[in-house]
C-alpha cells in the first residue's frame, strides 16, 4: 500500500483576502453563539429600549430652554406661571434628564454584563475546541509548528470571537438603530438641515473603504510579529539551562531584542495608521457639525429656528455622527478579528493524516505479536528513512535494535505507535493491520519509555498516574515500589504530593527515569518500547535502573533501542539497523563472530571490557 506524506501546515499569511472570505469566517463562529440565541434576543430587546432612551435624552433640555427659560426671560412679570412654579418646572426638567440617564446607564450595565458573559462562554468553547483539536493532530504537525505560535493562537487569537460578537452584534445593531432613529427624528425636525448633516456620509464611507484593507493587513502583521516574539521567548526560556551553560545570554538577549523591535515597529505602524484614520473620521464629523452650526445659527437669527430647536438638532447630530464613527471603527475591528479567527480556523482545516478508520477495531489486550511487512517510510519526500523492512516479533519476545545514529531505530518505534503511517507496506499487531485499529486501542496496548522522561509540573502522584488515569493511590505506590523509586518519593517533603517542577527540574535524571518506569509499570501494557531509556544516565545509575527494567519487561513483547551494546549483548535476538535496513540479526555472540557492523560498533565502543565485568542483563534474564 502506498501513501503520500501530508504537507506541513500552512505558513501563508492569514489576512482574509476578500469580504467573502471574512463572511465565511464570521459564519464559522455562529455555532459558538447558537446556544445563547434566546439570551441574545433578550439583550437586543434591551438595546432597542436603550436606544429609545438615548433618543429621548435631548428633549428635557429642549423643553427647559424653549418652554421655560426663554419664555421666562422674555416675558418677566407676564409669564403665566408664578416664579416658584418655574423652579419646580426647572427641577422637573432636570429630574427627567437624570431619570433618563439613570435608566439608560442601568440598561447598559445589564446589556454589557449579559453580552460579555455570552462572549466569554463562546471564547471558552473556542479555546477548548482548539486545544482539543491540537491534541489529536499528528506529530508531523507539531514538529513543523512553533509552540509559541500555537500558544499565541490559543491565548490571543481566540479572543477575537468576543470582539466579533461585542462589536459585530451589539455595536452594529445599536449603532444602526441609533443612526436610523436619529435620522428619522432629525428629518422630522428640519428636513433641510438633516440632509445637510448627511452630506458628510459619502466622505466617511470613502475614508473607511480606502483604509479598511490597509488596517486589516497591518493588524495581521502585528499578530504575526507578536506570535514570533512569543515563540522566541518560550524557546529561549525553555532552553535557559543550555544558554547559561554556553554563556549565550547576550546572544539570547540580542535575538529577543530583535524580535521585540520587530513587534514594536509593526505595532507602531499599526497605531499610526489607526490614529490617522481616527483623525480623518473625527475631522469629517467636526466639519459636518461646523456646517450645521453655521447654517443653524443663521436660521435662528432669521427667526426660522428656536434656540432650543438648534440645541436639540446639535444633540441629535452627535447621535448621528457617533454611530457613524462607531460603525467605521467597527469595520476594521471586525476585519482584524476576522484575520485572527482565520488563524484559528485554519488549524481546524488541517486534515488529519492519521485518521481513525470509520469502524476501527478495538482490542482490549493484545498478545503482542508485531510484524513489519515490506515497510518503507520517509519523513520528507526523496529522503527514505526505512527501506523495505521485514521482521516478526513474537508475543513476549525481547528484541534489541542497535545501529549507527540516524539509521532509523526510533522511527521503527514511532511507526508501531502509529505516530506516522508507512509510505509503503503494513505493520500488524496480532495479525491486525494497525491502520484498521482504533488509535486509542492500539496505544493503550503500548508503554513507551524514552531517553528523557517528560514530567509535568504537578505532583509525583499525578505524574505516575499519567500511565493509567483511573489508577488508585495504592496502585500508584505499588508501581513506584516496582520501579524502586518508592523510598525516594517517601523522603520528599510532601511524599507523593510533592510538585516536581516544570519538566521535573527538581529531580535528577535517574529519578525522572524511575518515575517514567513507574508510569510504565502502572500502564502494564503488553508491548513495551524502550528508546534508549538509560542513555542519559551514568553507568552506576544505569546499573541501578536495570533491575527495574527487567521486572518491567517480564511477559511483555519488548523492543529495546540502544547504543549501549553491553546492555543487550547477551540478548538472544538483536537487529542491527543501518541506513533504514536490517543488515544483521542474531545474538550478541553470533553477531561478534560475523565481524560485521555489530562487531565494528562493539570494538569502537570498547564494550568488551564492560562485558567482561558482567553485562547488566546477563545473569538475570534468560533471553
Ligand atoms: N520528525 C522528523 N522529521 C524529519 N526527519 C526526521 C524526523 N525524525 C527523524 N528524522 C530523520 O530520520 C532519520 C532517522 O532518525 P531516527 O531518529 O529514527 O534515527 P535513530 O537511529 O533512532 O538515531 P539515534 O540513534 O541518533 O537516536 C534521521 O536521518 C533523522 O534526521
Amino acid at each position: 500500500m502506498k501513501t503520500t506524506n501530508q504537507a506541513s501546515p500552512s505558513k501563508k499569511k492569514s489576512t482574509p483576502s476578500s469580504l467573502f472570505d471574512s463572511f465565511s469566517i464570521y459564519k464559522r463562529t455562529l455555532p459558538y453563539y447558537r446556544p445563547f440565541l434566546s439570551k441574545i434576543f433578550f439583550c437586543l430587546t434591551l438595546v432597542v429600549i436603550s436606544v429609545g432612551l438615548n433618543l429621548l435624552r435631548p428633549w428635557p433640555v429642549k423643553w427647559l430652554i424653549d418652554e421655560v427659560l426663554l419664555k421666562a426671560s422674555n416675558s418677566l412679570g407676564t409669564f403665566p406661571v408664578p416664579v416658584q412654579n418655574i423652579t419646580v418646572m426647572v427641577f422637573l426638567g432636570c429630574f427627567a434628564l437624570f431619570t433618563i440617564y439613570l435608566v439608560h446607564s442601568g440598561l447598559t450595565l445589564i446589556i454589557n454584563s449579559l453580552l460579555y458573559k455570552i462572549a466569554l462562554l463562546a471564547l471558552l468553547k473556542l479555546r477548548t475546541d482548539t486545544f482539543s483539536f491540537l491534541q489529536y493532530l499528528p506529530l508531523r504537525f507539531h514538529e513543523s509548528t512553533q509552540s509559541g505560535d500555537i500558544i499565541y493562537r490559543i491565548a490571543y487569537d481566540t479572543q477575537s470571537i468576543m470582539t466579533l460578537f461585542i462589536r459585530g452584534v451589539s455595536t452594529i445593531f445599536s449603532s444602526l438603530l441609533l443612526l436610523v432613529g436619529t435620522l428619522v427624528v432629525m428629518l422630522k425636525l428640519n428636513f433641510y438641515l438633516a440632509l445637510t448633516a448627511l452630506g458628510i456620509a459619502p466622505l466617511l464611507w470613502i475614508v473607511i473603504g480606502v483604509n479598511t484593507s490597509k488596517i486589516r493587513h497591518k493588524s495581521t502583521q502585528v499578530q504575526e510579529k507578536e506570535s514570533s516574539l512569543l515563540s522566541e521567548t518560550s524557546e529561549r526560556i525553555s532552553a535557559i539551562r543550555l544558554i547559561q551553560a554556553y554563556s549565550q545570554e547576550e546572544k539570547a538577549i540580542a535575538s529577543f531584542k530583535n524580535a521585540a523591535w520587530n513587534s514594536l515597529n509593526t505595532n507602531y505602524d499599526y497605531l499610526l495608521a489607526t490614529n490617522r484614520y481616527s483623525l480623518l473620521v473625527t475631522l469629517i464629523t467636526a466639519l459636518g457639525t461646523a456646517i450645521i452650526l453655521f447654517i443653524g445659527a443663521k436660521e435662528v437669527l432669521n427667526g426660522r429656528l428656536s434656540i432650543g430647536q438648534l440645541w436639540i438638532f446639535l444633540s441629535y447630530l452627535a447621535s448621528l455622527y457617533q454611530p457613524m464613527e462607531q460603525l467605521s471603527y467597527t469595520s476594521w475591528t471586525l476585519e482584524s478579528a476576522a484575520s485572527s479567527l482565520k488563524r484559528i480556523f485554519e488549524l481546524f482545516d488541517i486534515p488529519n493524516e492519521l485518521p481513525d478508520p470509520p469502524k476501527g477495531i478495538e482490542i482490549d489486550q493484545v498478545q503482542g505479536k508485531i510484524e513489519f511487512r515490506n515497510v518503507s517510510f520517509q519523513y520528507n519526500p526523496g529522503k527514505p528513512v526505512l527501506k523495505n523492512l521485514n521482521f516478526v516479533i513474537n508475543p513476549g519476545e525481547h528484541v534489541a535494535i542497535v545501529g549507527p545514529t540516524g539509521s532509523g531505530k526510533t522511527t521503527i518505534l514511532s511507526l508501531i505507535c502509529r505516530f506516522y503511517d508507512p509510505n509503503e507496506g503494513e505493520i500488524f499487531i496480532d495479525g491486525v493491520d494497525i491502520r484498521k485499529m482504533k488509535k486509542k486501542s492500539l496505544r493503550q496496548n503500548i508503554s513507551l519509555v524514552l531517553q528523557d522522561t517528560v514530567l509535568f509540573n504537578t505532583t509525583v502522584e499525578e505524574n505516575i498516574r499519567f500511565g493509567k488515569e483511573q489508577a488508585t493511590p495504592s496502585q500508584i505506590i505499588e508501581s513506584a515500589r516496582r520501579a524502586s523509586v518508592d523510598s525516594f518519593i517517601s523522603q520528599l517533603p510532601k511524599g507523593y504530593k510533592t510538585i516536581v517542577g516544570e519538566k521535573g527540574v527538581f529531580l535528577s535524571g535517574g529519578q525522572r527515569q524511575r518515575i517514567g518506569l513507574a508510569r510504565a509499570f502502572l500502564r502494564n501494557a503488553p508491548i513495551l518500547l524502550l528508546d534508549e531509556p538509560t542513555s542519559s544516565l551514568d553507568l552506576k545509575t544505569e546499573q541501578q535502573l536495570v533491575s527495574s527494567l527487567l521486572l518491567l519487561m517480564q511477559n511483555k513483547t519488548t523492543l529495546f533501542v540502544t547504543h549501549r551494546l553491553h546492555a543487550i549483548h547477551n540478548w538472544k535476538r538483536i537487529l542491527v539497523v543501518v541506513d533504514g535496513k536490517i543488515c544483521e540479526e542474531g545474538s550478541g555472540e553470533e553477531l561478534l563472530r560475523k565481524k560485521g557492523v555489530y562487531y565494528k560498533m562493539w570494538m569502537a565502543g570498547n564494550f568488551s571490557s564492560l562485558t567482561n565485568s558482567g553485562s547488566f542483563f546477563e545473569k538475570t534474564v534468560p533471553l
